[in-house]
């Protein structure tokens, strides 16, 4: 039986003499999780009294006794009281009429299972625990080695899914040409080298050539609920795993390390039903080496025996490492056995050690750090680290909830029905499916999903992209999945961007940037006499701010203020004093739409890299991103990654303004880049080493934001809630300036959201926009409207149906506001419904025409409409702000540009003060 509980107190640990001589236990308290639910009993919220016992275990919760025996034993040192443990195959006792629970000889210990640890991050671990939270800082960098690395793998999944080698090599060198071409390499050297990794593949799959026997399967992503593990096997054969490592061995037995990948990929296939007694991994740059001249055992496939003792100590480094992580300790090199004098990453250990002043193993050079920026490098890495948790509780929910909670929390598309699989070229596949229901979810075309046959964890799963998204579902992917669900996949590479963005403008940045930072000096600006927009002097004054700053400026930009024409202009006029710029952004959607702003500012037309800036010069503009991510017009300006690396890296190295959102500002090709200035649009959505991804390649930076509207997508509740634009504003108001002219809203819409929010700074730019209706629309008539819609703002009274996150008379009145305002001559296009709650979008989708955009306010930012209805969702009374957050609410309401309609009930709304000054202002 499996016991899974939580640490309940202090464990014990003692030595007892038993027949087999002298054995090690450790006695551990446990409260034990409710039979079968897959609950998590409560763990961390309770506190301890001063003996180490917990002072409020729930009643449900049975505590009792487990015992842990020999090797086991050794986890006691970090089963901290809070921590989950699960064991399995252990056996009941009992002990003075009490049951208690001890291992046996099949047991495993397991410390947090719901924490995934990554295969490749336990390997790392077993080298050096601090090399691997040394790799965690500073990422993979773009070198030769990995991306040759990466090339044999690709060629050996290749080979395995019956590619022909030569034409999988030229196809995958091609690939890579632009990070080729940022080595400096050529594509026929490199071509040749991975044919001589390629041809120990060759030689050992002519062993036992893909037969039906001998069930090859390439690259599985393998996830495991038991022990806490996932990784992605390179290979699997007759249900052993295979790994490929690019380096040589000469020795007969494989690498220790590599032993312990291959462990836990059999520790995975185990889960899943497999019975695994064999490793091999497969050496291939033995291939490549010249038998006169090396000795030793040449041979690239080296098989071991997968033994008990091996599988259980790979589960108690996993154990450590989890129980580090959980704890929030650093690494100091001391918990594991390596040595620092053969260990390549010595200096760059003793570095940040000194830097940081950490203790380690190798010692410390270097000076620390100030001790604020120490402190400030600590309370970020442990917010990121939370983070990080926050998406290994997503993990979980991939087993915890039913394939129907996943759908009604908009993370799965299930029951799809498989219509086909069909190969493509280079062994990869495409499948299709139909969709049963139009139920939404966040899934969106070009996303990397979870493809199952039923169950993303214990059914056949595999990662794919989404091509196309509609009534039926086109993917593609390596393996051919008979899918029938889809499920979001968490990813990590946000929170391990965040880590590394976070590392290098503390460790690596510049000492007068980190000043700015820390607010320890004043940012200063050049003279600049020219006019950049004759009308509008606050927008004025951003652009000479931008192109004036040696430091950085800061432009806050309420809704409509014309933040994206802003950065344009700032743009084109620093592209005519030659600087070379980064324009970034959070989304993908507001990279593309400055983007936009800048090529009209710099002359017409759209179609080739080059424009033409105000005087003249050619101008060079390149978007870096996924195809899925960009928008179709923005295509032609797509930097392409295939091709010749010379002429890929030459697009990119001259582009005078490099395009991309935040995220990909932290890959390894952008990491590479340098720049006079960067540009952040969205700036107050993006968490502090969220900015720092892009701010860390250019000289200085202008971010532009509005705080009083969303603030950053986090999952965790900590310091990467405040955005640095909000911090910086704060703290250098001689670099901010307040856009304060709008160019979206009747007077009458603005007037609330510019009190509210804005100080009463806020107003309608022209004339026209103030007085802007609906009836300046063709064939609109606000003559055909009921008197109570004739006004720009209007409150519509409903008293609800007590749901507490949906309303359907809410839903039914917006049905019917809608049709009369179609029947005043408005298309539904023109109209947007926003809800507090993704359970009322749905409510309200059932209800009205599929043209009229319903959503939550997060999918309105940055957007706005001719008409748009509000439902609020409450009735009875308010428990804290409906939108969770007051800046919600602006944003909602800054939407519309001629009319604005609250659908509610007045008696819940009114017992908020914020609500209730919007009442007033809504019913005058
Ligand atoms: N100085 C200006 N003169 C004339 N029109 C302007 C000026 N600035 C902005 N506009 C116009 O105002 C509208 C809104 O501008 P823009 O799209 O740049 O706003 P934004 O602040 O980016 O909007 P959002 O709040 O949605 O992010 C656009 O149609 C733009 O052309």
């Amino acid at each position: 039986m499996h016991i899974r509980g939580t640490v309940a107190g202090e464990v014990e640990v003692r030595s007892v003499s038993t027949s087999y001589g002298e054995s090690e236990l450790a006695e551990v308290p446990l409260l034990l999780a409710a039979e079968d639910d897959g609950e998590r009993p409560p763990t961390r919220t309770f506190a301890r009294d001063g003996d180490g016992a917990v002072s409020d275990p729930t009643s449900d919760y049975e505590t009792t006794t487990v015992t842990l025996w020999n090797k086991w034993a050794e986890s006691a040192d970090y089963l901290e009281p809070g921590l989950e443990v699960l064991v399995t195959d252990a056996k009941e006792e009992t002990y003075q009429g009490e049951t208690q629970y001890a291992t046996t000889g099949d047991s495993y210990v397991v410390v947090e299972p719901s924490f995934l640890v990554n295969v490749t991050a336990i390997r790392n671990w077993v080298q050096c625990p601090r090399l691997y939270y040394l790799n965690k800082l500073s990422g993979v960098p773009l070198n030769y080695p990995v991306v040759k690395g990466t090339l044999v793998h690709e060629v050996f999944g290749d080979l395995l899914r019956g590619r022909d080698l030569e034409e999988s090599i030229d196809a995958r060198v091609d690939e890579r040409g632009l990070e080729l071409g940022l080595l400096g390499e050529t594509p026929e050297a490199v071509a040749e080298e991975v044919r001589e990794n390629a041809k120990a593949i060759e030689g050992w799959l002519e062993q036992g050539r893909l037969t039906e026997e001998d069930s090859w399967r390439s690259e599985q992503l393998l996830i495991s609920e038991t022990f806490g593990l996932r990784g992605r096997a390179d290979a699997i054969r007759r249900g052993a795993p295979v790994e490929l490592k690019t380096g040589k061995n000469l020795k007969k037995e494989p690498r220790f390390k590599d032993k312990v990948q291959a462990a836990c990929y059999a520790l995975l296939l185990e889960e899943h039903g497999g019975d695994v007694d064999l490793g091999t991994l497969l050496y291939t740059k033995n291939s490549a080496l010249d038998r006169n001249e090396e000795t030793g055992d040449l041979t690239p496939a080296k098989e071991f025996t997968m033994g008990d003792g091996l599988l259980k100590f790979v589960v108690r480094q996993r154990n450590e490492l989890a129980a580090m992580e959980i704890s929030g300790d650093v690494p100091t090199g001391y918990e594991g056995s390596a040595k620092c004098e053969y260990c390549f990453e010595q200096d760059t250990c003793m570095v940040v050690s000194g830097r940081l002043d950490q203790e380690s193993k190798a010692g410390q050079i270097a000076t620390p750090l100030p001790e604020e920026e120490r402190e400030y490098f600590y309370r970020f890495y442990q917010a990121i680290e939370e983070e990080r948790r926050e998406v290994h509780r997503e993990y979980a929910k991939l087993w915890e909830q039913d394939a129907q909670e996943r759908a009604d929390d908009d993370r799965a598309l299930i029951d799809l029905k498989f219509v086909e699989k069909r190969p493509l070229e280079g062994g990869r596949w495409e499948l299709r499916a139909r969709r049963t229901s139009s139920a939404n979810s966040k899934i969106r075309e070009g996303d990397f999903v979870l493809a199952s046959d039923g169950h993303p964890v214990r059914g056949n799963s595999e990662l794919a992209t989404i091509e196309r998204l509609d009534d039926e579902v086109v993917l593609t992917a390596d393996e051919p999945v008979e899918v029938t669900r889809l499920d979001v996949y968490p990813s990590e590479l946000t929170t391990d961007r965040l880590l590394v963005a976070m590392h290098d403008a503390l460790l690596k940045g510049d000492e007068r940037r980190k000043d700015i930072l820390f607010g320890r000096a004043t940012a200063e600006f050049d003279e600049i006499s020219e006019t950049f927009i004759d009308n509008n002097a606050a927008q004025n004054e951003a652009v000479t701010k931008a192109v004036g700053a040696r430091d950085c400026a800061l432009i806050h930009g309420p809704p409509g203020t014309g933040k994206t024409y802003t950065i344009a202009r700032a743009i084109r006029a620093m592209v005519e004093r030659g600087e070379r710029v980064l324009l970034s952004a959070f989304t993908n959607r507001a990279v593309d739409n400055a983007l936009e702003a800048l090529l009209e500012q710099l002359e017409d037309g759209v179609g080739s890299q080059t424009q033409r800036s105000g005087d003249g010069k050619a101008v060079s503009v390149v978007r870096v991103g996924s195809e899925s991510g960009i928008r179709e017009d923005m295509e032609p300006y797509r930097l392409e990654r295939a091709g010749d690396p010379e002429d890929r890296v030459a697009e990119l190295q001259n582009a005078q303004v490099v395009a991309a959102t935040t995220a990909t500002c932290g890959s390894r090709v952008m990491k590479e880049q340098a720049f006079d200035v960067a540009l952040v649009d969205e700036a107050a959505q993006l968490t502090e080493p969220g900015t720092c991804a892009a701010i860390n390649l250019a000289e200085r930076f202008v971010l532009v934001g509005d705080h009083e509207q969303l603030p950053p997508v986090v999952r965790a509740e900590n310091d990467l809630t405040e955005s640095l634009f909000e911090r910086l504003i704060d703290c250098h108001p001689e670099a901010g300036v307040m856009l304060d002219r709008q160019y979206r809203m009747n007077q009458r819409i603005q007037a609330f959201a510019s009190q509210e929010f804005y100080d009463g700074e806020l107003r309608p730019a022209e004339p026209e926009v103030a007085g802007r209706t609906l009836d300046d629309l063709a064939g609109v008539s606000t003559d055909a409207l009921p008197p109570e819609l004739q006004d720009p703002v209007a409150f519509v009274d409903v008293e609800g149906d007590g749901g507490q996150y949906t309303d359907s008379e809410e839903a039914a009145r917006i049905a019917d506001l809608i049709a009369t305002y179609e029947r005043a001559g408005l298309e539904r296009s023109e109209i947007g419904v926003i809800a507090p709650f993704r359970a009322q979008v749905s409510e309200i989708a059932s209800h009205v025409p599929d043209d009229v955009t319903v959503d939550t306010v997060d999918r309105f930012q940055g957007s706005s409409q001719e008409v748009i209805i509000v439902s609020f969702t409450a009735t009875g009374s308010l428990e804290g702000p409906i939108f969770e957050d007051y800046r919600r609410i602006n944003v909602a309401l800054t939407r519309p540009k001629r009319a604005l309609v609250l659908v509610g009930d007045p008696a819940a709304l009114a017992s908020d003060p914020v609500y209730e000054r919007m009442l007033e202002w809504a019913r005058t």
